[in-house]
């Protein structure tokens, strides 16, 4: 009997490992279904009508190209990831239809979803600094980024075409999240001048502005080549610039998914700069992943850390924190109390009042 359960606990343990040793086949068969298109062929509008790989083949691949038998293999790999749902049919056929994961792959009726950030994530240029990471433990001086690709990532983003596709994950991702969050979050309430530093297109600011009306002027301030593809949006100034030199005034500053990009020494310049922007009942509101103190298995810290991982791979800074380290960053700029509100389960809202 104890042999018995030995093996098994041993069995589970190599099943584990084989499992890892082949995990980079499920991104890359999400960005493969997502430039075939498939979620939206299976989506058409919020049908989800469940299709086999030769149905989905004849919507992606109208010519009658394509090996049906493959996009299945595929298929079911995700699948197993809880992306598809399969539905055997009694003619022994496998049709498949999105799951509540598969649908955030699949276009809304305003264009957006999470696919841009998959296929922005899982970029050939980023794809290359992976098999370096090992560097990162030897000498962390240049980031793997930086040692395949020749220049820093934020130097990367300097075509239109990667532009847009930088602007289309964080509009794809901010959109859903900022429109639940505001449900809860209050914070903005009594607010006139909301500026955003590192707002990229504007997007979250005008979101926030729709929900709260008191907001009357809106500054997104970013870097110069960001602010220069963003849109025109009601009650909002683009202001181009850099946050560790200088923050425009406002009643409230918010810095969302932006900390964990620089180290605490640049963080605290950004977060001081925003104290100096403030007056003397204003808030610094950030909104960023907070670090569980604890490690543990759940989704939320695999997802958490492999973003930390990632930012570590492809900017090679000190980035994503925990809540008293934040606290202590806090302190450090000036502030002197501090709130945390855990509304979504990837990032949080810190509030920092002088
Ligand atoms: C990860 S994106 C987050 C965008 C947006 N806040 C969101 O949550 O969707 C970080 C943004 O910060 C901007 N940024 C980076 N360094 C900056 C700096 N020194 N000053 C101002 N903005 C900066 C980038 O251009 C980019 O738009």
């Amino acid at each position: 009997m104890e042999g018995k359960k030995v093996f098994q606990s041993q069995n589970k343990s190599r099943l584990a490992i084989l499992s890892l040793s082949n995990m980079m086949s499920v991104p890359s068969s999400v960005v493969a279904v997502i430039q075939l298109k498939v979620p939206d062929a299976i989506f058409q509008g919020g049908s989800n009508v469940a299709l086999s790989a030769a149905e989905i083949l004849a919507v992606v691949l109208p010519k009658g190209e394509g090996e049906p038998d493959n996009l299945e293999r595929i298929l079911r790999l995700l699948t197993s990831y809880d992306i598809f749902e399969e539905h055997l049919c009694s003619n022994g056929v496998r049709k498949f239809s999105l799951t509540e994961i598969g649908k955030c792959l699949a276009t809304d009726e305003e264009g957006l979803s999470y696919a841009p950030y998959v296929l922005q994530h899982n970029q050939e240029a980023y794809m290359r600094a992976w098999p370096r990471l090992k560097d990162v433990v030897e000498d962390s001086s240049v980031e793997p980024f930086r040692k395949v690709n020749g220049q820093h990532a934020l130097n990367f983003y300097v075509n239109p075409d990667q532009i847009a596709l930088f602007n289309k994950a964080f509009v794809g991702m901010t959109t859903p999240f900022m429109r639940e969050v505001l449900e809860f979050y209050d914070g903005f309430q009594g607010v006139e001048t909301l500026v955003d530093v590192g707002g990229s297109t504007g997007v979250s600011l005008s979101l926030i502005m729709d929900k709260f009306p008191n907001i009357t002027k809106g500054i997104n301030f970013d870097l110069p080549k960001m602010v220069a593809s963003a849109p025109q949006l009601p009650g909002i100034t683009h202001v181009a610039g850099d946050a560790t030199k200088f923050v425009p005034s406002g009643d409230a500053v918010m810095m969302k998914w932006l900390c964990s990009g620089f180290s605490d020494e640049l963080c605290t310049k950004m977060m001081k700069n925003c104290h100096k922007a403030l007056p003397a009942e204003g808030k610094l509101i950030i909104c960023d992943p907070l670090l569980p103190e604890l490690t543990d298995e759940s989704t939320r810290t695999k997802a958490i850390l492999g973003g930390d991982v990632f930012m570590m791979t492809m900017y090679g800074t000190k980035t994503t924190r925990t809540e008293k380290q934040f606290k202590e960053l806090g302190i450090a700029a000036g502030f002197s109390r501090f709130r945390v509100f855990y509304i979504d389960a990837y990032l949080a809202f810190m509030e920092f009042h002088k």
